[in-house]
């Protein structure tokens, strides 16, 4: 891996390396300044510079080699000129592996307030303290350029669902012409890259359109955007199987915010490399915890006698040493370390399940293991 401060010119170049493929399902290697990621790869999300109750080196150990990152919260706590006067963001958190940062257009359209688009970008208040902010495209690279990130998003709009054509048509042609000055503005350093992201809604022809757009401009990568915003999985699953192979295969594909275990098991199949979601290390937080066989939901009184671990087998402390019962004590109690413990659960089992799946393709497996993991949900937690 290479050295945190390594100097840019040791710095390997950015580059996506495919190793194998069994059906649809991709094996690759994403290499950045800051070091290699296995695809397909989670990425835990790490909003305002941590993954909330994890120390980085908790993370690291669940198998995790990217964490995401915010420009959206970061600009606003603690500024992005501030992490940038502490060495950048790997040094502020200390976390010295590779950095995905979204480019906040999403986060503005979700939780600011008094939001205003227009051709230049976006204007909005903070919903922290109501101070006037602006994000352009290139505002939002510079940004990302100050948080230090190996791997860098366009700015881009993206509609919730169900929405009507000419509204998906209309964000789908802006994110577009900001994916062209995103590209005109990225400094890209060495082993950093820059991700493009496919807009249009559910309607394919704009999925198309958008694709061979972005693609036309050239990116280190590619993003589908727009989803996991209140559709449903099967039409979540049809736009990925529209849009997947449009797309340079010699790039990764990033499907954004998703997503449940069954989302990412469908995405994979279907040719998605790269992942992101709140949902482990939210559901932590609020007692519920994801095991290989479901969910299982700390809060309900019939774990109150129970001595067993969630899950014996885990190489995970947290879903090994602990038993139900504590845990459900904690999380009734509202006690910090049940956040704590839960989190980790949760993320060391998306990351395991991952290093699966990543076998599985390799070795020629992928259908046969898929199978098996959906019975081992279907069969619930006993
Ligand atoms: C939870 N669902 C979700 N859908 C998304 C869709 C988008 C999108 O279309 N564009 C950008 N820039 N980010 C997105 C994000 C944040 C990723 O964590 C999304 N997150």
């Amino acid at each position: 891996l290479t050295r945190p401060d390594a100097a840019p010119s040791e710095a390997p170049a950015f580059g996506f390396a495919l190793h194998a493929t069994d059906g649809t399902a991709r094996r690759g290697t994403v290499t950045t300044a800051h070091g290699e990621i296995r695809t397909p790869a989670f990425m835990p999300v790490g909003t305002l510079g941590t993954v909330k109750c994890l120390y980085p080196e908790q993370v690291r150990a669940t198998g995790a080699d990217i964490l995401l990152g915010n420009t959206y919260h970061l600009m606003l706590r603690p500024g992005a000129e501030r992490v940038a006067g502490q060495g950048g963001l790997h040094r502020f958190m200390n976390w010295p592996h590779p950095i995905l940062t979204d480019s906040g257009g999403f986060q503005v359209m979700s939780l600011a307030k008094l939001r205003k688009i227009t051709e230049k970008g976006v204007t909005f208040q903070s919903h922290v303290d109501g101070s006037r902010h602006e994000l352009t495209p290139e505002r939002s690279l510079e940004i990302q350029g100050l948080l230090g990130s190996d791997i860098q998003m366009q700015l881009d709009e993206c509609v919730a669902l169900p929405a009507d054509r000419r509204e998906m048509e209309r964000a789908m042609e802006l994110s577009l012409r900001w994916a062209a000055r995103s590209k005109a503005a990225f400094f890209g350093r060495r082993g950093h890259g820059l991700f493009g992201i496919v807009q249009g809604g559910d309607d394919e022809e704009l999925r198309a359109r958008s694709a061979a757009g972005l693609v036309e401009i050239g990116f280190d990568g590619y993003a589908l955007g727009g989803l996991a915003v209140g559709e449903p999985q099967e039409v979540m699953f049809r736009v990925i199987e529209a849009t997947a192979p449009a797309l340079p295969a010699d790039r990764p594909r990033y499907l954004m915010g998703v997503g449940t275990p069954q989302d990412i098991l469908g995405g994979v199949a279907r040719g998605i490399d790269m992942f992101d979601c709140v949902m482990p290390t939210r559901a932590g937080r609020h007692g519920l915890a994801y095991t290989r066989y479901g969910k299982v939901n700390l809060r309900n009184a019939r774990h109150a006698d129970d001595p067993r671990p969630l899950d014996a087998a885990s190489d995970c402390p947290a879903a090994r040493d602990w038993s139900r019962a504590y845990l459900h004590h904690l999380v009734r109690t509202g006690e910090a370390l049940g956040a704590m413990l839960l989190t980790h659960v949760n993320v060391a089992y998306y990351q395991s399940l991952m290093a699966e799946l990543r076998v599985a393709i390799e070795t020629g497996r992928f259908a046969e293991v898929k199978a098996q993991i959906e019975a081992d949900w279907a069969r619930g937690d006993i």
